[in-house]
């Protein structure tokens, strides 16, 4: 995250960290609690590296160095791309986590409401995007989950932006135009949460953009209302 502040405990309880356990076990992307065994995140996380016995889940984390040999983890029983990703870049950036086994909610893991069809053109004003990505671009890893708010643009306003690419239809853009507040690498897969009449809604997955925090060039994320069907279809 570029020009954020530091989360506090419990503030964000859906946010996981994906650990891939390695020769260095470390933090490769963030998730999004949505039911007691299952995760929503980015596909572009799981390239190369698809085979479900390597990656670790820690949920209720702020800070990574809380993360040590004897701290539990979820196992993942299943990881389900979505058969239409490629690239971040041209869309579909969505993947499911079934893990080994059900999770006990307590105030620092609780999944966030899945946004409904009914729902899908409210303007959110109140967006965060968090995680323990890059504060810049040639950035590493952040100890503390941070947090920055940022607005959400229209399809139109975006694709201006990215004149050389067209956009995947099914994607939302949130940053400012003077740059300066972004997720970056590391954030992938983590959510774009917005807070709507005191509930908070998993609006976005953190997928790409160019840069990071660049000025006319905004975050871009998957729009997780127009996966529902496929979330319920492989959920349920
Ligand atoms: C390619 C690259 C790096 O190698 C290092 C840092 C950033 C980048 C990059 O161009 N964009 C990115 C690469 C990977 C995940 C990203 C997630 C979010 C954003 C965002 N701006 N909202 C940019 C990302």
């Amino acid at each position: 995250i570029v020009g954020g502040t530091d989360s506090s405990p419990g503030e964000w309880p859906w946010q996981v960290s994906l650990h891939v356990k390695l020769f260095r076990r470390r933090h490769h992307c963030g998730g999004s609690i949505i039911s007691n065994q299952w995760i929503l995140t980015a596909a572009h996380c799981f390239m190369s590296r698809q085979n479900p016995n390597i990656w670790r889940v820690y949920a209720g984390i702020l800070k990574q160095s809380e993360i040590k040999e004897d701290t539990p983890f979820f196992k993942v029983e299943e990881i389900i791309i979505h058969p239409r990703y490629t690239y971040a870049q041209t869309g579909y950036d969505i993947a499911l986590l079934k893990l080994d086994k059900p999770m006990n909610f307590t105030d620092l893991q609780l999944p966030i409401c899945l946004p409904s069809k009914e729902e899908a053109n409210i303007l959110y004003t109140d967006c965060w995007v968090i995680g323990w990505g890059y504060r810049k671009e040639r950035g590493l890893v952040e100890d503390i989950l941070q947090k920055v708010t940022v607005p959400l643009m229209s399809k139109e306003e975006c694709q201006a932006r990215y004149r050389k690419r067209t956009l995947d239809d099914n994607v939302i853009c949130a940053g400012y135009d003077e740059g300066g507040r972004d997720a970056c690498k590391g954030d992938s897969g983590g959510p774009l949460s917005c807070k709507h009449e005191e509930v908070w809604y998993l609006v976005g997955i953190t997928s790409w953009g160019e840069g990071c925090a660049r000025p006319r060039q905004p975050g871009v994320y998957t729009k997780v209302v127009d996966y529902l069907d496929w979330i319920l279809e492989k959920t349920t």
